[in-house]
This record gives C-alpha cells, structure tokens and sequence, in this order.
C-alpha cells in the first residue's frame, strides 16, 4: 500500500546556536505527496530542504500543524549523500541487518543485491568497495525493506557525474519495479527534472514553494531527452 504524505499548516523554528537567535524555518507550510508520486525538491541552500526531509522522516517535529502518513507509520527506506555503512559489516550483512529491523523477510536481500549488481560484492567489506558501489550498497539497504515512503537526501551528489547517472538510472529501474511514494532533495536540477514527477522550488525564510512544475515525461526516462533539459534550465533559472 502507497501512502500520501500530508504536512498541514506546519511551523518549524531552530534557535541559532552561536546568536540565540530564533529562525522560522516553516510558517503555515502546507504540502501533499500523492501515493506513488515523486516529488524533488530544490533551492537555495539553508532555505530548509533537509528539515522538511526530516520533518516527513519523523526525525524533527513540528512546532505546530500535522504531518499525516496514513493511519499506521509508513515502512521508510532512507538515502543519505554518505552511505553510512557498517564498516565491521560485509555488504551482504549491512542489507540484512536493514531487512531483519523492517520485519521484512531476509531472502530479499540476495534479490535486491542482484538489482543493484553487487552479488560478486556480498561477502565484500565497505572498505574495499568504490564511492558508486557503497552507494549502491545504501540505495539496496533503502528498497530491500519494501518502503512505502522512499526519501532521499542528495543521495548522488557526493559522486562523480557518470557514476550519479548510473545510480539515477538505477534508481529509476527500482521505482519502475514498484513505485512508491518519495521524496528528493537535491542540488541537481537536472537530476530533477529526470526522477521526479514534480519539482518543487524551495525559497524564502520563512521558506515557501515559490515555483512548482509536474512532469509528465512518460518513464523510462533518459538522461538525454531534451524536453528534461529545457525542463532543467527552466529550475535553474527559477532557482537563480
Ligand atoms: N538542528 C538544527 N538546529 C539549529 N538550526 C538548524 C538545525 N537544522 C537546520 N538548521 C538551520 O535551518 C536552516 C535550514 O537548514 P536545512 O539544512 O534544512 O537547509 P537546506 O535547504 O537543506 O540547505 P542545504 O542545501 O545547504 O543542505 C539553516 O539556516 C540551518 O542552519
């Protein structure tokens, strides 16, 4: 079961640390995510991307106002800029570990380590892998527990260009395979306009959605497609 993610009315204020002084990070903020939408969002940096990530994970709270996730918490699979990885854990154990906590059953683990092209990996430490393997490492931790609600972080822009791009095909394959609801924060306009079916240009303080666009290019999605380009440079000029 998809879930829709609804934040209603919601304040969020931080107190600087070094002036004391209080921030309002959200006033009044109201946004939806459709069941198996994708939503990316973007902005200026310190507009509030992270918190409204964090806000919908659970792991800040609002002041005031709801997020909504459906009557039961929803199953979330998480992709951090770091993979944040178990060290001391082969590949194979980092997946298993995540599965075992979701209650989900742990035959999944081969199966999702097959679609990320890591099986010759599995018994492989952290430590021996490339920056695009461990990633692919995080992205299999994210979906081998069947999440509901998929939120992304800049989950490729620690990476170099032509790996992200493999990631973000990889990335769609997986969606393809099930979709579900997410959420992406990123800096990459262009990674936007390739996954998302709406993107959100975050900006102000208190931040609001200051431009909106669905995209309705059909999927698969390639990176070449010139209508996502045009899509692209319309973000970044908005973003500017
Ligand atoms: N835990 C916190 N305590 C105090 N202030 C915080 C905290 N988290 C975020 N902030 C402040 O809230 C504002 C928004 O931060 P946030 O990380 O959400 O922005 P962002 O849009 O994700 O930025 P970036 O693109 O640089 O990652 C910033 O001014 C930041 O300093």
């Amino acid at each position: 079961m998809s879930v829709r993610v609804r934040l209603d009315r919601v304040d969020k204020t931080y107190t600087d640390r070094r002036t004391g002084e209080r921030q309002q990070i959200f006033r009044d903020f109201s946004l939806t995510l459709a069941p198996d939408e994708l939503v990316a969002v973007v902005g200026a940096s310190g507009t509030g991307k992270t918190t409204l990530m964090h806000l919908v994970a659970g792991l800040e709270r609002p002041d005031t106002g709801r997020i909504d996730t459906g009557d039961a918490p929803p199953r979330v699979g998480m992709v951090f800029q770091q993979p944040r990885l178990l060290d001391w854990a082969p590949v194979e154990t980092n997946v298993r570990l995540a599965a075992r906590a979701a209650g989900v059953d742990t035959a999944e683990v081969a199966r999702i380590l097959d679609a990320v092209g890591l099986t010759d990996y599995a018994r492989s430490y952290p430590s021996v892998l490339s920056g695009g393997q461990r990633q692919r490492v995080a992205v299999a931790r994210a979906f081998v527990v069947q999440p509901q609600l998929l939120l992304l972080d800049e989950p490729f822009s620690a990476l170099d260009e032509l790996t992200a791009r493999r990631l973000r095909l990889l990335l769609q394959e997986l969606w393809l395979r099930r979709p579900r609801t997410g959420l992406l924060v990123t800096h990459n306009a262009l990674e936007a306009a390739f996954v998302a079916d709406r993107v959100l240009v975050l900006g102000g303080r208190p931040a609001r959605v200051v431009w909106e666009y669905r995209i309705d290019r059909p999927r698969p999605r390639t990176p070449e497609d010139p209508e996502l380009f045009d899509i692209h440079r319309q973000i970044v000029a908005e973003i500017a």
